[in-house]
């Protein structure tokens, strides 16, 4: 089988610092990603840049608000940078189309498979899938929280090896960067290190969610088992060094080796799509979170809230309101309230479709 990966690029290393498309940069990234197809490895790029790209193109006449710009900007920004990619991509002889999304695409289960399929279709014919969030129609709740998120729940999906963060720094740093003393993080083991409070609030000027989305959304997936690397995008030959396993300056997320299936990642990353939320005992919480693969049965439950219908995603809590897990309910929240406390009862939510904080 072909290793997977998804490679994501930050609009900082794709523009010059006025804004324009570095074409060098660009150039330079796409050798290296065809080098690395050419090498039997399936990559599957998640592109920022759009919105950057645009806002170098015109000057509107009006005055728009933030959104309308980054739709404005995005919308002629997106066919800039395809434009590009495409000529590039095609000087090697390789094929990639592109494929912009939403939040929202990820919230079903159906439009979930229908992207899976179309990303699985695009690497099976041998071109490489361009992914960027659809910034002309995806506005405020709806938006990701950035184009880190995306790449998380792209290699989530498409079951990838690694995931590589590319940006405009060398990895996650013991403090402020720009500070001497800080140090390189070289490996994070999540589940014994939370280095939560060594990151900024600071980004790139280019940037939207900085380092503490990178962090999230990295822990996240090397904790469904893909390692996940930060990298700086301007050093030399930084993706070829990478798969090589040579020594390089990075961020590297250790995997776990636990394997999780594919609807439990699907689960797992739906935690802003849950309609309700069902709490339950200290009983309960013990025996989901115990060594035992168990359903979660109408028993321990004490209280719900929210209405939702069978196959709504749902948070499930403790008493104190702790989250334990995510979970697809079989029962609506009507049925749920009635069955609350009764023993004897088929599981409100069946382990299959338990996504819990500890997996
Ligand atoms: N502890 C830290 N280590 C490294 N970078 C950090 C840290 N805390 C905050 N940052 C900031 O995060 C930025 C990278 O995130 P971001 O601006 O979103 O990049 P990109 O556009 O590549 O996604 C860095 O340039 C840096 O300013
Ligand atoms: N979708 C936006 C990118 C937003 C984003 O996440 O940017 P970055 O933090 O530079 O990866 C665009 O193409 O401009």
């Amino acid at each position: 089988m072909k290793m997977r990966i998804v490679i994501k690029i930050g609009s900082q290393i794709l523009t010059r610092k006025d804004g324009s498309l570095d074409i060098t940069q660009m150039s330079d990234i796409v050798d290296q990603i065809s080098e690395l197809y050419k090498n039997n490895i399936e990559i599957i790029l998640v592109s920022s840049g759009a919105v950057a790209s645009g806002k170098t193109e015109i000057s509107p006449s009006i005055k728009l608000d933030s959104i309308s710009a980054r739709q404005i900007y995005s919308a002629i920004g997106q066919v800039k940078l395809m434009n590009r990619y495409s000529d590039l991509f095609h000087q090697q002889g390789i094929t990639c189309g592109q494929i912009l999304t939403t939040k929202e695409d990820f919230a079903t289960r159906r439009h979930y498979l229908n992207q899976r399929n179309c990303m699985t279709i695009m690497l099976e014919s041998g071109i490489i899938p361009i992914v960027n969030e659809n910034d002309t129609i995806s506005v405020n709740e709806l938006m990701f929280t950035d184009n880190d998120e995306l790449s998380g729940l792209v290699a989530s999906m498409m079951d990838c090896k690694k995931l590589i963060l590319l940006s405009n720094i060398d990895g996650i740093f013991t403090g402020d960067p720009e500070k001497p003393e800080s140090q390189l993080i070289r490996e994070i083991k999540t589940d014994k290190q939370s280095i939560e409070k060594y990151i900024q609030t600071s980004k790139s000027s280019m940037g939207r969610g900085g380092m503490k989305t990178k962090y999230n959304i990295a822990r996240k997936v090397a904790e469904e088992g893909i390692e996940v690397i930060i990298a700086n995008g301007r050093t030399e030959n930084i993706l070829l060094k990478i798969v090589k396993e040579q020594e390089v300056n990075a961020t590297r997320f250790v995997p776990s080796t636990k394997t999780i299936s594919s609807i439990k990642k699907w689960i797992a990353h739906s935690e802003d799509f849950t309609k309700g939320i069902i709490y339950i005992n200290k009983g309960a919480c013990e025996a989901l979170l115990g060594d035992i693969a168990v359903s979660l049965l109408p028993i321990g439950i004490v209280k719900v809230t929210g209405n939702f219908e069978a196959d709504d995603i749902v948070q499930i809590k403790d008493e104190n309101g702790k989250q334990i897990g995510i979970g697809r309910t079989s029962y609506s929240s009507t049925m749920v309230k009635e069955l609350i406390g009764k023993s004897h009862k088929r599981p409100i939510i069946h382990y299959d479709y338990l996504f819990l904080e500890c997996n």
